[in-house]
């Protein structure tokens, strides 16, 4: 319940005059379809200037897509704590970096940092060619029909975090990866489903229902296959017998679950915060990327010319060649650079977080959110914003000319959020993006009738079409 003080200072910004409290404005988002919530709310943006206030269940709420105001919230180091929408992952993700707050989030988000230091990743990108060269494979057996492309992106990103991260090999035909994508996909759907019904807010009214027992079930397959991990790890680290991680190319090398396994006798992690850090890396580690992924195909299939002038680049690079790329040959990807960002404005696969204010924050126009209030930053309409994209529905990768770049808000651009809790994995999914559309762009040519402006998308916490996206892939003439 809000203090008398937050609801005082809130009532003094800008917003819809709607029904206030308990509703407020999830009455207006109660009426419309699921499907339209973006539109909803991009419509509502422009007409405050990119930020408003509204009572959300008796929660105030401002909702922004203005780098103005992200700015002055993100660069907080006092302002860490999540918005109360985040515990409804946290019988599956517990208290783990993702969702964890205070010391206890300070400590992990230092200790697990240098796992993620650029030395360390380019040990991986062996294990990154080798995962997309398998997906490559399941592509061109769907021999040009036009299919949805998210689950065999899904496997493959997810194959990439067990081997990297977790030192896991997956077999070719075993089907537990398959499984945990899709209880990855129930789950998030699911956990969604609380944030919009006041009913299922209750974790008491929660369990008396059907959707809790199959959502316990989905825990059952995500927490059954990460246990599994963990356990052989565990075991083979105890027993000293395999301190390092040998890879396919019989490499040694430390992954990440030996760090934690390393620090849980140095810094006293016990088997529920290996677990939890474990659950939080394979979700935040494969879904988001392979989310990317999709879209950028999708963008890649539907403009033509410019698939074309990134296979050229690639081109320039390989000559015919299928070998792996090294880090000099990622150096020389300019123009697949910006075809990256440029899909991640489009479509961020985080498209909102939330931020729970446990301080006032101080806005350059001089008004003032109060602590107790929450904020809703939408990323992707931020990245929509026409007062810092010209025409922001068209996909143009020369937007991220460098020097077009220096000119732009920095806070206008934000896919990997910024401030103290910006991604962890930030490089380790650009790496392994650009090896995954290198490896895939070299050997196939992607067509889609998709018109990516006429989607429509899920209020999920990763970006989803509403209607699965049909991706064609030919093997190119060489
Ligand atoms: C294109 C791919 C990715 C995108 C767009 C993305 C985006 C984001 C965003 C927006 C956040 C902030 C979330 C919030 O405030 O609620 C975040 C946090 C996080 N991401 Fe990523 N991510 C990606 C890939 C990855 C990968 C590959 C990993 C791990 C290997 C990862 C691990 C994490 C973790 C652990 C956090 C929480 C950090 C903290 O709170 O300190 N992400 N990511």
């Amino acid at each position: 319940v809000p203090s008398l003080r937050t609801v005082w200072m809130f009532n003094k910004l800008p917003g819809p005059n709607d029904l206030p409290f308990f509703f407020g404005s999830a009455w207006h988002l109660f009426r419309i379809n699921m499907d339209d919530v973006f539109p909803y709310i991009q419509k509502r943006l422009a007409e405050f200037g990119g930020m408003y206030a509204c009572y959300f269940m008796g929660l105030p709420t401002v909702i922004c897509s203005d780098p103005e105001v992200i700015e002055a919230i993100l660069t907080s180091n006092k302002n860490i704590d999540k918005g109360p929408e985040y515990k409804f992952i946290g019988r599956w993700l517990a208290n783990g970096i993702l969702l964890s707050t205070g010391e206890k989030w300070r400590q992990r988000r230092k200790m697990l940092t240098p796992s993620f230091h650029f030395k360390i990743l380019e040990d991986g990108m062996g294990c990154m060619s080798r995962g997309w060269r398998k997906t490559l494979e399941v592509l061109l057996a769907t021999k040009g029909q036009p299919v949805d492309l998210q689950p065999i992106l899904g496997k493959g990103a997810l194959d990439i975090i067990c081997e990297s991260a977790m030192g896991y090999v997956l077999e070719d035909n075993d089907d537990r990866s398959n499984e945990y994508v899709a209880a990855v996909k129930r789950a998030t759907r699911d956990s969604t489903k609380r944030v919009y019904n006041p009913l299922l807010k209750s974790d008491f009214i929660f369990d008396l229902t059907p959707l809790s027992r199959s959502h316990a079930k989905d825990l059952g397959i995500l927490h059954g296959f990460t246990g599994k991990i963990i356990r052989e790890r565990k075991a083979a680290f105890d027993e000293e017998k395999q301190l390092e991680y040998s890879d396919a190319d019989g490499k040694k090398r430390q992954v990440f679950l030996d760090t934690l396994l390393e620090m849980s006798k140095k810094e006293n992690l016990n088997d529920n915060d290996i677990r939890e850090e474990v659950d939080t890396f394979m979700f935040a580690g494969h879904d988001s990327t392979s989310t990317a992924l999709q879209f950028l195909m999708m963008h890649l299939a539907e403009n033509p010319e410019v698939q074309e002038k990134a296979y050229k680049e690639q081109q320039e690079i390989f000559g015919y060649s299928d070998r792996d790329p090294t880090k000099e040959d990622l150096s020389k990807m300019h123009y697949l650079d910006q075809v990256i960002k440029e899909s991640l404005r489009l479509h961020p696969p985080a498209p909102s977080i939330a931020w729970l204010l446990c301080e006032d924050v101080q806005l350059p126009n001089g008004r003032i959110i109060p602590a107790g209030a929450k904020v809703l930053i939408y990323i992707i309409l931020t990245h929509r914003n026409p007062k810092y994209w010209d025409d922001p529905d068209a996909f143009k990768p020369e937007r991220f000319d460098p020097d077009l770049c220096k000119t732009r808000h920095p806070y206008s651009y934000i896919p990997f959020s910024a401030g103290p809790r910006n991604c962890i994995g930030q490089k380790f999914a650009l790496l392994e993006m650009k090896i995954g559309v290198s490896t895939i762009l070299r050997a196939c040519k992607l067509t889609t009738t998709t018109n990516s402006r006429d989607l429509k998308y899920k209020m999920l916490i990763i970006l989803q079409p509403s209607t699965p996206i049909k991706i064609a892939v030919f093997p190119r003439n060489k």
